[in-house]
């Protein structure tokens, strides 16, 4: 049995929760805060990861829904065409490195209290302007971000395009995807039961982060 490790306030955990969802996968949650992984399965420290068994296991969200993707053939979340399922392993690329990693410097001040500088903020607000024009040419929401099926770029996706815009709009007092149907698009996915049962178990954990949080930052 696959254990998925991390916490799942996390998006990257999520987008692997989601493959594991969506192609019906059995697999255990183990609740891991950051300082508390398994640096043998994950040496970045960072989550998520997959307990396999045997004291195996891989770490990195992109290998992860790979590998999920080749346990179980059906529903596909990659296209049987080689060069389809390179343009939807494009995409991820395009929204875990282009979009989340940049919009991530933001983060901490979107959302824990933090700082960061008037160079840093105009930086990467230019920086995920021109990236986003680069992703509008190469998605395309119809009604899924890579066609017309659900694939491992809808798992990206539905996980991080909610992060961008919410943290360009709360630093930068604009929402940078505002030009593409995101909301649309994201309203479509949440009418996915794999997706509702994400979006809860979210919601409950952020809420546990924050209480955690706030803790950790009060005088003893
Ligand atoms: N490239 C990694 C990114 C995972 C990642 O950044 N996870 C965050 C939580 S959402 C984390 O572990 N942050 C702590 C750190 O980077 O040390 C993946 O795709 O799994």
């Amino acid at each position: 049995m696959l254990t998925l490790c991390g916490f799942a306030a996390s998006n990257y955990y999520n987008k692997v929760k989601l493959a594991l969802l969506e192609k019906q996968l059995p697999f255990n949650e183990e609740l891991d805060w950051l300082g508390e992984t398994d640096m043998a399965l994950s040496p970045l420290g960072k989550v998520p990861y997959l307990r396999i068994d045997d004291g195996r296991g891989l770490c990195e969200s992109a290998a992860m829904v790979e590998y999920v993707e080749t346990l179980s053939p059906s529903p596909a979340l990659l296209p049987a065409d080689a060069f389809e399922a390179a343009k939807v392993r494009e995409l991820c690329v395009y929204l875990d490195l282009h979009l989340e990693l940049v919009a991530r410097i933001l983060y901490p001040q979107a959302f824990f209290g933090g700082q960061v500088s008037d160079s840093t903020r105009e930086r990467t607000l230019a920086q995920l302007d021109k990236n986003v024009a680069a992703f509008a040419k190469l998605a395309r929401f119809s009604p899924f971000v890579a066609g017309d099926s659900f694939t491992l770029a809808d798992c990206c996706a539905i996980v991080h395009l909610p992060l961008v815009s919410a943290a360009s709009k709360i630093v930068g007092g604009r929402d940078v995807l505002a030009d593409l149907p995101v909301r649309e698009y994201l309203a479509r996915m949440a009418e996915r039961p794999t997706v509702q049962q994400v979006n809860a178990d979210r919601k409950t954990n952020t809420a546990l982060m924050m209480s955690r949080y706030a803790s950790d930052k009060t005088p003893a």
